[in-house]
């Protein structure tokens, strides 16, 4: 009856990667193997009750691995033993219970998050934590799931990649429209949106989630037909119901649903601590829309070949120094702005920091400690790997944050103190004033913060706390020890460690008071045990505690003399003998009771500082992502003047107009390997808005066709640009068709493919939109890919009126498209001299009919037998004799 998660995800063909290797029922261990496994195995019987709850959770929770808390101990039973160890290359033990034995295997508490990552991001495993708490009516443990974690609900750190958003995004399909939902928990970031169902597979390409929900009451028609508009990813599906909860004004009613169906899916997820969903509206509405091949095709996020995030733009361009900026600069890139206000904004910035070189050194020094504020809040509020030091990261957050604003005033006021010529630049600084003054005032918190928690003492104990739990299981003897061994001087280095000053309450200020008298006392009364031990001449004396004997005092013997009554022998050994003292036990007790009570009211404290910073969240939130934008903005500038960009002219003519444009990831590969790179320009306008790029194979085509469109994402994303001058028509929609990849799970070949994507440009391409086109109609023959190709140009150029770049090896297009189009042809050559050839990558005016293609083969590697052959046949044949029999028996006479 039980399934494990595994099993559920292979039947219901959700992607996993399970071991090669089978699950295999154990080797029954040996009676004494079982004391000694890795994980701390006992060979002990597993109570009723225990079992009972184990069962229960595995029934309840089919979907998922169940592991359960037993004591310092993580544990899963029957099949998930089985899943476990083979996952986590663990053995498998056994447990035991009225004589029947089963599967078990487990790992220390402290190693959940370690293994999380590889069961639910390695292998995309939902896993049910099953906790315990301590009953004190019955005085036995009880167990219940607080969380079920799955790939969209990860909260933990160390399972979170640091500089991308982990989304879980919510779908719901009504008529023709698409609403969506989506939330990074581990930080907080929520939005709400809505769209038309074509727009679907953008935001997928857009956010990358972990996870996509669907609505559970979905027939299985509608599943089908969400599944086509979302095409290809690597989400997992999830279901949910849509609860009901109060629609808010803000959102239209399939937004409000795609909010709640979020909702419902969290709440079945983080069940004990449910974070509340309040979706931001974004004030930039206006947005640079990217389809999925786009975001793909220029290699944003990530390459092509290997999928892999370096040799992407995001790399190649990333400067930023925190986590909130790394992951702002990935959205910005993906989801660039089209409202120019925005983006000139952006740019004043970035022109700012680019030519005050001090000021950005200083900001970015002072960035790079600023740890991930959204993250650290979230970890604090829901509680996950919580510790009471978190809030003094918060509170360093608060203050860096405030440093930072505060540099950029009064590098503001020095520069309006002693500079004349600050009028100039009055535009660009109003932009980032603007941008700093919107600070939230959080730095009397953060000082409150400060003057409640005293900081070495707080992080000590959390440390110890983290090594108990990472020694849970070993038994330890608690003692209080006074030595007097070596001198005199006697230390306590048992006393209670205040982690709130007396000043934070009255409460807490009396008891201080009183643990400091009664540390008092015990240090007067030590001098009396001391001096009454001395006049026995004994040695060794010490103060312990312990289980056994209770409170008592230590010496060597080496006297007969009698010690006063109120000593009394509780153990005795060959050389030591233990005492009780009755005072000693009032005091010592008195001082474990009162530092209980502080302990207490000190939680208590940390625990309102807790709720006063979940008031205060919106505030932080909202300056974190401030943080993160001067982050971007200043990163933007280090690369301006680092790679001598330029601060693009926006302007909402149809026009586009670079000088000197180069690629900046594929510079940066070339400045790697020693070779520069051949910069080109762009002139379009509304004349002549086709550019049509001929020329050899490995010539430079696709990339010139990139950059420009990277030109143009740069530059509404609002950072300079890799060129010495441009003119930038605002975009609304940047389509691209590049590169062959066939998606033969979809059942379409690379053909079918190619001429999908072509139709969605054709279909949704505005006379705003720019198009890049990489050799259309190569995957057919050679006429029907030539007709498809000029058809295709002349709807462009029509119909669609987008600025379009066009690479092909068509050169008959030239005769085909003449006439009064607004197309400009343009080519780059390969030249040779001496016998060696080379590329010139500079893009001339003209058509460059020969593609070289058996040249570029040769360089490529083919055997020198096979070139000379394809020398033979393109040197006999010619587009009007490849039919003729004449040509046919030339060839094969050769
Ligand atoms: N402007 C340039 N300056 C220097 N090197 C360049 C330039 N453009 C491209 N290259 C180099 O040439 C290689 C091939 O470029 P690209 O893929 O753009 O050629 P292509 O003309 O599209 O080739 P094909 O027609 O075979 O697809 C690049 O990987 C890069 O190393």
């Amino acid at each position: 009856m039980l399934r494990t998660a595994v099993n559920y995800l292979k039947s219901n063909k959700i992607k996993i990667q399970i071991p090669k290797t089978p699950l295999t029922k154990p080797n029954k261990p040996k009676e004494d193997a079982l004391r000694i496994t890795p994980f701390g195995y006992s060979n002990e019987h597993l109570s009723s009750d225990l079992l009972k709850n184990v069962i229960t959770t595995i029934n309840n929770h089919p979907d998922s691995l169940v592991l359960t808390r037993v004591g310092g101990f993580y544990e899963a039973y029957y099949d998930h033993a089985l899943d476990l160890s083979k996952l986590l290359s663990f053995s498998v033990g056994e447990k035991s219970y009225n004589k029947t034995r089963f599967p078990m295997a487990g790992f220390p508490s402290y190693q959940l998050q370690k293994h999380l990552r590889t069961l639910v991001v390695d292998h995309s495993l939902f896993v049910a934590i099953n906790d315990q708490f301590f009953n004190h009516a019955t005085g036995a443990f009880d167990r219940k799931v607080t969380r079920v974690i799955t790939p969209g609900t990860l909260i933990d750190e160390s399972s979170l990649n640091p500089s991308t958003h982990n989304f879980l995004v919510s779908v719901v399909l009504h008529g023709d429209c698409v609403g969506l939902a989506w939330s990074d928990i581990s930080t907080g970031d929520s939005y709400a949106e809505s769209c038309i169902p074509s727009d679907l597979k953008s935001f997928i390409a857009r956010l990358s989630p972990s996870e996509i929900v669907f609505d559970i009451q979905l027939t299985s028609a509608q599943t089908q037909t969400l599944h086509s508009l979302l095409g290809a990813h690597d989400s997992i599906i999830t279901h949910a119901h849509i609860s009901s909860q109060p629609p808010s004004p803000l959102y239209t009613p399939i937004e409000n649903a795609a909010i709640s169906l979020l909702q419902s899916r969290i709440q079945a997820s983080l069940i004990e601590n449910t974070p509340s969903i309040t979706p931001t509206k974004e004030t930039d509405s206006h947005k640079l829309i990217l389809d999925a091949q786009t975001i793909r095709g220029l290699e944003l996020k990530s390459t092509i070949r290997e999928n892999r995030a370096s040799g992407s733009l995001v790399k190649a361009v990333r400067r930023t120094s925190t986590q909130q900026g790394n992951r702002l600069l990935e959205r910005w890139l993906c989801e660039p702005s089209s409202d120019i206000a925005v983006i000139t904004a952006r740019h004043d910035c970035v022109a700012l920091l680019t030519s005050r070189k001090h000021l950005r050194r200083h900001l970015r020094a002072m960035l790079r400690d600023i740890e991930d504020g959204p993250r650290l809040l979230q970890r604090v509020l829901l509680g996950a790997s919580y510790k009471p030091s978190l809030l003094l990261s918060v509170k360093r957050v608060m203050e860096n944050s405030h440093n930072v604003v505060s540099a950029i005033l009064a590098e503001y006021d020095h520069e309006r103190d002693s500079n004349e010529d600050l009028t100039a630049h009055q535009g660009e600084w109003q932009s980032l004033l603007t941008l700093s003054n919107s600070l939230r005032p959080l730095i009397k918190f953060a000082q409150r913060i400060d003057s409640v928690i005293i900081e070495d003492a707080l992080r000590a104990k959390d440390d110890e706390s983290e090594d108990v739990e990472e020694s849970e299981g070993e038994s330890s003897e608690t003692s209080e020890t006074t030595d007097t061994r070596k001198s005199n001087t006697q230390t306590y280095n048992d006393d209670y460690k205040r982690s709130i000053t007396p000043q934070h309450s009255p409460a807490i200020a009396k008891l201080n008071k009183k643990l400091d008298k009664l540390y008092e006392q015990r240090n007067k009364f030590v001098s009396t045990v001391m001096q009454d031990l001395k006049a026995t001449d004994a040695s060794h004396v010490a103060l312990r505690s312990n289980q056994k004997l209770g409170h008592y005092i230590t010496a060597r013997k080496s006297s007969v003399k009698a010690l006063p009554t109120a000593y009394q022998i509780v153990a005795s050994q060959k050389s030591t003998a233990s005492y009780s003292h009755p005072q000693w036990t009032a005091i010592k007790s008195a001082i474990m009771d009162t530092s209980d009570e502080l302990e207490r009211a000190e939680r208590d404290a940390l625990t309102s500082l807790k709720d006063e910073l979940a008031a205060e969240s919106e505030a932080f939130r909202h300056n974190n992502h401030l943080i993160a934008q001067l982050d971007v903005l200043t990163s933007f500038a280090e690369m301006a003047d680092e790679k001598h960009w330029v601060r693009p002219t926006m302007t909402t003519e149809r026009c586009l107009h670079v000088t000197d444009g180069r690629h900046p990831a594929v510079e940066m590969a070339l400045h790697d390997s020693l070779n520069s790179f051949t910069p080109n320009d762009v002139n379009m306008d509304r004349n002549a808005y086709i550019n049509t790029i001929f020329g050899p194979n490995m010539g430079g085509k696709s990339t010139y066709l990139r950059q420009n469109a990277i030109i143009v994402i740069m530059a509404q994303a609002g950072s300079f640009v890799p060129a010495r001058a441009a003119t930038i028509g605002l975009v609304d929609r940047v389509f691209s068709r590049i590169g062959a990849s066939d998606d033969l799970s979809g059942g379409r070949s690379t053909f079918m493919v190619e001429m999908s994507e072509a139709a969605e440009i054709l279909q949704n391409a505005t006379p705003s939109s720019l198009v890049i086109m990489d050799e259309i109609g190569r995957g057919t023959t050679s006429l029907d890919g030539l007709s498809l190709a000029y058809a295709i140009l002349l709807h462009l150029a029509q119909e669609n009126k987008s600025r379009t770049f066009f690479a092909t090896h068509f050169h008959e297009l030239e005769d085909m498209l003449s006439g009064d189009l607004p197309i400009k042809h343009l080519s780059t050559d390969l030249v040779e001299k001496d016998g060696a050839f080379s590329f010139t990558y500079k893009l001339r005016d003209g058509v460059c009919r020969d593609s070289h293609g058996i040249v570029v083969a040769r360089l490529a590697g083919i055997p020198t037998q096979c070139i000379e052959k394809a020398q033979h046949a393109n040197s006999v044949l010619t587009p009007h004799n490849m039919h003729s029999s004449d040509a046919l028996r030339v060839l094969k006479n050769a």
